[in-house]
């Protein structure tokens, strides 16, 4: 068994702030005896780009974040931040993995870049200060495989069977998923992967308006490989910690065997167009 917490923040623009946050929760998290917390994506900074707060491994958060880890001898997933890509108008979004001796034992750089055109209000663009990954991770942690993810990376999921098919039983979708999808999107599409991979997904959120005027939906989510909701936070700052059973997918997975009988070689062919006449 794998005790993990889930952790809901409101990040801001003041990164000392963000991370007096980051650090209670963290503290939260090892008091409650986890393994593993999650933190959401922007958690040490959400506001206007600046290349200014582009760290690379050895940048002031992100020690401020390993020594934590290392002091609480808890492994860290955080969920999004801003690291080098070589050009310094465009950073990489990327999760970081934490050991729990504070060594940045993996990362996912953010494949898909949010894009939303509303009729009403300005363009989200997140390709304008972005730049995307081309490579998937899995990380193995004795009883548990994570895969990684971040945010609007849930609308594609081709990239969670991916992650599936290298052995994940864990899903990570930390996010500062937007109050205008979410009461629609963010519930429905992590259970559907749940579901679809039979895994478990740990899913860490933004609550509240950022100095851009982007609003987060919150509502954070544990979700069994069942798709059975097994933890969820509201629009408050929340530590959802929870016990994640290594059994329960391979149980799962002998019952239902969808994961055996996916054909991606059919899938690699475009469907055959018919014309149905009169
Ligand atoms: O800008 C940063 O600091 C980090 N990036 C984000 O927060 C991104 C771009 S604004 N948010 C999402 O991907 C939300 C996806 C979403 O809401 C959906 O798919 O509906």
């Amino acid at each position: 068994m794998t005790w993990v917490s889930v952790v809901q923040l409101g990040s801001g623009a003041d990164r000392g702030a963000n991370l007096e946050a980051i650090e209670k929760s963290l503290r939260t998290a090892a008091g409650a005896g986890s393994a593993f917390a999650f933190l959401p994506e922007a958690s040490i900074y959400r506001g206007p780009y600046d290349p200014a707060y582009v760290e690379a491994d050895d940048g002031p958060a992100l020690r401020r974040i390993a020594g934590l880890a290392r002091e609480l001898r808890l492994a860290v997933v955080l969920g999004g931040a801003w690291t080098p890509s070589g050009d310094a108008a465009h950073a990489y979004n990327s999760c970081l993995v934490f050991d729990r001796s504070g060594r940045i034992a993996a990362r996912y750089r953010k494949v898909h870049l949010f894009r939303l055109d509303r009729t009403d209000e300005p363009a989200d663009d997140e390709a304008a200060f972005t730049a995307p990954g081309d490579d998937t991770a899995v990380v193995r942690a004795g009883d548990i495989t994570l895969g990684l993810s971040i945010c609007y990376d849930l609308r594609f999921p081709a990239l969670y069977r991916n992650l599936a098919a290298a052995g994940a039983t864990v899903l990570s979708v930390p996010a500062n998923f937007s109050a205008y999808t979410g009461p629609a999107h963010w519930e429905a599409l992590l259970r559907a992967r749940a579901i679809e991979n039979l895994c478990y997904v740990l899913a860490p959120a933004q609550i509240g308006t950022d100095s851009t005027g982007f609003s987060a939906y919150g509502h954070s989510l544990v979700v069994d490989p069942w798709g059975t909701v097994v933890a969820r936070a509201d629009d408050a700052p929340a530590v959802l910690t929870v016990d994640l059973d290594p059994e329960a997918v391979r149980v799962r997975r002998n019952e239902l065997r969808s994961l055996q009988h996916d054909r991606p070689d059919v899938y690699a062919h475009p469907a055959r167009i018919e014309e149905l006449d009169g």
